[in-house]
């Protein structure tokens, strides 16, 4: 779905992404894990096109995505691809239904009719049914992320980028995320997502480990037994540290 080749990007005069290639596959869950500063939001938003690179391509389903113009790719990411924040990012004068529905509005691929139906069944499967009309301050901090991941999938996307989804939340809401990642993923949707955490790289089918803007390493897991424990190995081999 996604191939990387030979990414460069800098800030100014500083490179902070080196030489980076890799491909995500339909279907896949891959997190990038590494050192604070080490450049995972970069890769993250350089791949997904919020940010424009130096220098090497991506291309997505075999378009080449970071040398289209800012409105064709506004366009495309609107489409085809939902983005998930650490901290939810949700409009403050907009009820929680009303944030969730409006990508779709903007969009204009549907009907309005359909995208409050989807933006309905959205909240029943991520259990918010409950705060569909409240306030965004009104909500905890579990339901605004799941908020967020009902927003994100409003327009179907082929691939949903998250960028530290549980960072902000503590660890009973983190395992309802963790859980919906998982159905979501088992449904067949692409999930690319940054993590500190290693709990949530072990639901993934791949880890990246970024050090100093270069893939470090890459793992692939197949079996979801003894995930954790190899997953643990291998970090140690980078001497992160981390706590299941
Ligand atoms: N807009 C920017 N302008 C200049 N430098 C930036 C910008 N964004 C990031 N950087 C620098 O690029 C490097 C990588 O940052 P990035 O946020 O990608 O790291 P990260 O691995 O996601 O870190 P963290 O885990 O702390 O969030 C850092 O040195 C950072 O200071």
């Amino acid at each position: 779905m996604i191939k990387v080749e030979n990414l460069n990007k800098a800030f100014k005069n500083t490179e902070v992404l080196h030489n980076i290639s890799f491909e995500i596959k339909k279907g896949d869950f891959a997190a990038i894990m590494g050192p604070s500063g080490s450049g995972k939001s970069t890769l993250l938003y350089s791949i997904s096109g919020m940010d424009s690179i130096n220098s090497g391509r991506v291309l997505f389903e075999g378009t080449d995505i970071s040398h289209m113009k800012e409105d064709e790719l506004s366009l495309f990411r609107l489409n085809k691809m939902g983005f998930v924040f650490q901290n939810a990012q949700m409009l403050k004068n907009l009820s929680i239904f009303d944030n969730i529905t409006l990508p779709g509005l903007v969009a204009k691929t549907e009907s309005a009719d359909r995208i409050r139906k989807r933006a309905v069944e959205l909240m029943k499967k991520m259990e918010i049914e409950e705060i569909v009309n409240r306030d965004i301050r009104e909500v905890s901090g579990g339901q605004l992320q799941r908020a967020s991941i009902c927003r994100a999938m409003i327009n179907k996307p082929e691939i949903l980028f998250l960028d530290e989804p549980t960072g902000a939340l503590n660890s009973a809401a983190t395992d309802q995320v963790l859980s919906i990642l998982k159905d979501l993923n088992n449904d067949g949707m692409t999930i690319m997502t940054v993590t500190h955490d290693p709990r949530v790289a072990a639901r993934a089918k791949k880890v990246l480990y970024i050090m100093d803007g270069q893939i470090a390493g890459c793992k692939e897991f197949s079996e979801d037994g003894g995930r954790e424990r190899e997953l643990d190995k291998w970090l140690r081999g980078f001497q992160f540290s981390h706590k299941f």
